[in-house]
């Protein structure tokens, strides 16, 4: 529960955008109803203790249900119809969902509830439902192998966070008592390196690095042979991420591959394609340019703090289908969450758990 009130607390931007967009939604054409509330159906995808409970037919007294059941039956309601979809579509849009997944969203959610009258809570127990439920699937946490060292290339564009998950997973895989060692793999940036040395120490892992300017394939092949050697069981390499310049990158990366897969023909286990929330829906083209120049095997999606997109996790859910491993939710090193569909829904649309 604590670590729900940190990520809740983290998703503010995001939460608070949905939270008050579905409010202002409700109280635009409410009415409020002092008389039983409608019983709803219980069709459609709802699978959810918390929606299994808003949606309940109430055959009892209402009054005595409604009670049990937590729920205000003088809450403003609105009817479900075009106006109210419409207006739904519009702010799951705007928070990032995307326009496929909006409109999929909202036509499940009114599936077998059109014409009823709706609560602002209740609605975000639905979307809730609905987010988790594209969620579950891609909620994997980055697997490990029995092989050693695991092999993880870390792919994405400058700036996305690149470093700050390396070091974070690293200190991660650290306290779980892995031995862990870093390849500095974008030698073209000295800060880069830098940065990287920071967080190694911080972690408590060594970070190898190679001159400025020198072949990152080469530091990968050299890394890879001393992780060996030292019988680490991770190694993690960190890569350039120019995309201006796609088909050096490309090059780039695939060298990299190339040339490890010289010490480890099955090299590298994992490739993680870390993502900045900050950039909507660009986190989308992002995806799709990596996947056409490596074979990107999970999403980690950092700075769902600082922005109110976080909607742009699911449409990244519902259009590739890619593993989410984690997701950043601060600059700090434990600021680095299991990704948990239950919990990033219920954080994303405002929801208390208790
Ligand atoms: N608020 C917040 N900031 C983050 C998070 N992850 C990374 N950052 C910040 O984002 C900035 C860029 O992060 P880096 O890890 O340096 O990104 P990079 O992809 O390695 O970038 P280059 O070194 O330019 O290749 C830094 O200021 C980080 O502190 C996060 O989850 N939340």
């Amino acid at each position: 529960m604590a670590f729900f009130s940190k990520l809740k607390d983290r998703l503010f931007k995001s939460s608070s955008k949905l939270e008050q967009g579905l409010d202002a939604i409700v109280e635009d054409a409410a009415e409020i109803a002092v008389s039983t509330p409608e019983p709803e159906s219980t069709s459609g995808p709802v699978t959810t203790p918390d929606v299994a409970a808003v949606t309940a037919p109430e055959t009892s007294s209402p009054s005595l249900v409604g009670r049990l059941l937590g729920r205000k039956i003088d809450e403003p309601r609105r009817v479900l119809d075009d106006d109210m979809l419409e207006q739904l579509e519009e702010l799951l849009i705007s928070s990032d969902m995307g326009v496929d997944t909006a409109l999929r969203v909202t036509a499940n959610m009114a599936e077998g509830r059109f014409g009823k009258r709706l609560s602002s809570s209740e609605i975000k127990n639905l979307l809730a439902a609905e987010i988790a439920r594209i969620m579950e699937n891609v909620a994997k946490p980055m697997p490990i192998y029995s092989k050693r060292p695991q092999v993880v290339l870390v792919v994405g564009v400058n700036g996305s966070g690149k470093t700050t998950t390396i070091g974070k997973l690293a200190s991660q895989f650290k306290a779980a008592g892995k031995s862990v060692v870093i390849a500095a793999g974008d030698t073209f940036r000295a800060a880069a390196v830098e940065q990287l040395q920071v967080w190694g120490d911080r972690a408590g892992v060594p970070v190898l690095t190679a001159p400025e300017g020198s072949d990152p394939a080469s530091l990968a092949f050299d890394a890879l042979t001393k992780a060996q050697d030292d019988g680490a069981d991770l190694l993690m390499i960190d890569t350039a991420g120019r995309l201006q310049n796609r088909s050096d990158l490309m090059e780039e990366l695939a060298k990299i591959v190339r040339v490890i897969r010289k010490v480890d023909p099955t090299a590298p286990h994992n490739t993680l394609l870390v993502l900045d929330a900050t950039t909507g829906q660009n986190a989308l083209n992002q995806v799709d340019v990596f996947q056409k120049i490596s074979d990107v095997s999970g999403l980690v999606m950092t700075k769902l703090d600082g922005t109110a997109r976080g909607g742009v996790l699911v449409a990244l859910a519902d259009k590739f289908g890619l593993p989410i491993h984690a997701i950043g939710v601060g600059e700090q090193i434990d600021d680095l969450a299991p990704f948990d569909p239950q919990d990033f829904a219920a954080a994303l649309t405002g929801l208390d758990k208790t």
